[in-house]
């Protein structure tokens, strides 16, 4: 592992100096932290990190090394990483090769040996904020330039980076149910898999896709994924899913994909202080009653009344799930006569990483497909 000084300069122009970890170089993101203590891998490559600087607060990261198998994607999208402890050497029977060189491969800027716990307190108590990382700039001030040059989060369009280029199937496995169009946002490749596994033929689609090219796919159902940037900037899917909507097809939205559905519905969202990330936040079902532990990741939130429905002229929408630790909106449900259309969730039911305590939503889906089929 390299020993190469490193800065790291956030836009309050707060100062830390530790190692180079990963590639050498130059980096600047917003800077968001998360509590997982397990799962690097699958943060490093979930596209809905684009444009941002992840901060484990884990202290030792890099145990397991890196393996072919748990990424969620071709590829890291994060913009840089912040660790405090790498470990030296994995130890894993699925490690190919150490987080290091992997990150070295990829490009991807990173520092370690820095007070991580007082980075991720400086950031809650200040909120998320652009961050500069750099083995070449070692001078304070003159990275600070370059920080506060950087785009900010919100306002930021970043799903035509990670969208795919092109439609592809994923078949149904066993016996098909129905066919559903998801629409790539920045989709991780597991999502695809849990639909197809509950008897789904999946469609991927870039995100421009039109309404009229995703109806030649004669979809029962559509599907939003996860994404990156800020949700207020996605117009186009969003008016393609009030045409879905109208439609009166069924629908199953996450993350990003719960956002876009609470703007089709013409509520609100906003920028969180300093979003949720990690893979143990607890969610309540509001119509259960029931406490799931849940893996998230997200900077924005919907703004919507807890205690009532909102009538919209696509039926009513109700918040189905809350976060027990700040109240933010969870999930959403949209009912039509007392028959559940369309809904969505703000956190990770395809728990990669993360518990599989909300795979049960993956369910529901094709059994409102299916219900759908056969009125
Ligand atoms: N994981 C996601 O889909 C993230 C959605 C959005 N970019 C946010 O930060 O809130």
């Amino acid at each position: 592992m390299s020993s190469r000084p490193a800065l790291l300069v956030l836009e309050d122009g707060r100062v830390f100096r530790g190692q180079s970890f990963g590639a050498e170089g130059e980096t600047f993101g917003e800077l968001v932290f998360s509590t997982g203590m397990s799962g690097y891998q699958e943060t490093l490559t979930d596209p809905s990190y684009r444009g941002q600087v992840v901060l484990m607060t884990a202290p030792h990261i890099g145990n397991t090394g890196w393996n072919d198998e748990d990424g969620e994607s071709g590829r890291i999208w994060v913009q840089g990483f912040i660790v405090r402890d790498p470990a030296p050497r994995p130890s894993n029977w699925r490690s190919r090769r150490p987080l290091d060189e992997e990150l070295r491969d990829q490009g991807i800027v990173g520092i370690s040996d820095i007070d991580t716990r007082a980075l991720t307190r400086h950031v809650r108590d200040r909120g998320v904020m652009r961050v500069g990382i750099s083995t070449d700039t070692l001078d304070p001030q003159a990275l600070l330039a370059k920080v506060n040059e950087q785009p900010l989060m919100a306002g930021a369009d970043l799903v035509g980076d990670v969208t795919t280029k092109t439609h592809y199937v994923v078949p149904a496995q066993g016996e098909k149910r129905a066919t559903v169009v998801a629409v790539d946002l920045g989709i991780k490749s597991m999502t695809p898999t849990q639909l197809a596994a509950r008897g789904l033929e999946v469609h991927v689609v870039p995100a421009h896709t039109t309404f009229e090219q995703l109806m030649e796919y004669q979809p029962d159902g559509v599907f939003f994924s996860n994404g990156p940037g800020d949700p207020a900037t996605a117009t186009g899917p969003i008016s393609v899913l009030r045409e879905v909507l109208e439609a009166g097809l069924p629908y199953f939205g996450i993350c990003f994909g719960n956002q876009l559905f609470g703007r089709a519905l013409g509520l609100d969202t906003y920028k969180l202080k300093f979003g949720h990330r990690g893979i143990n936040q607890p969610v309540v079902d509001r119509t259960t009653g029931k406490v799931e532990i849940t893996a998230h990741n997200h900077g924005f939130a919907v703004q919507a009344p807890l205690d009532k429905a909102t009538s919209t002229e696509f039926g009513d929408v109700t918040v189905s799930h809350v976060c027990l630790n700040d109240d933010v909106v969870e999930g959403l449900e949209l009912r039509r006569d007392g028959d559940l259309v369309a809904f969505s969730v703000q956190y990770h039911p395809e728990a990669a990483a993360g518990p599989h305590d909300a795979n049960y939503l993956f369910d529901r889906f094709a059994d409102v497909l299916s219900a759908g089929k056969e009125a």
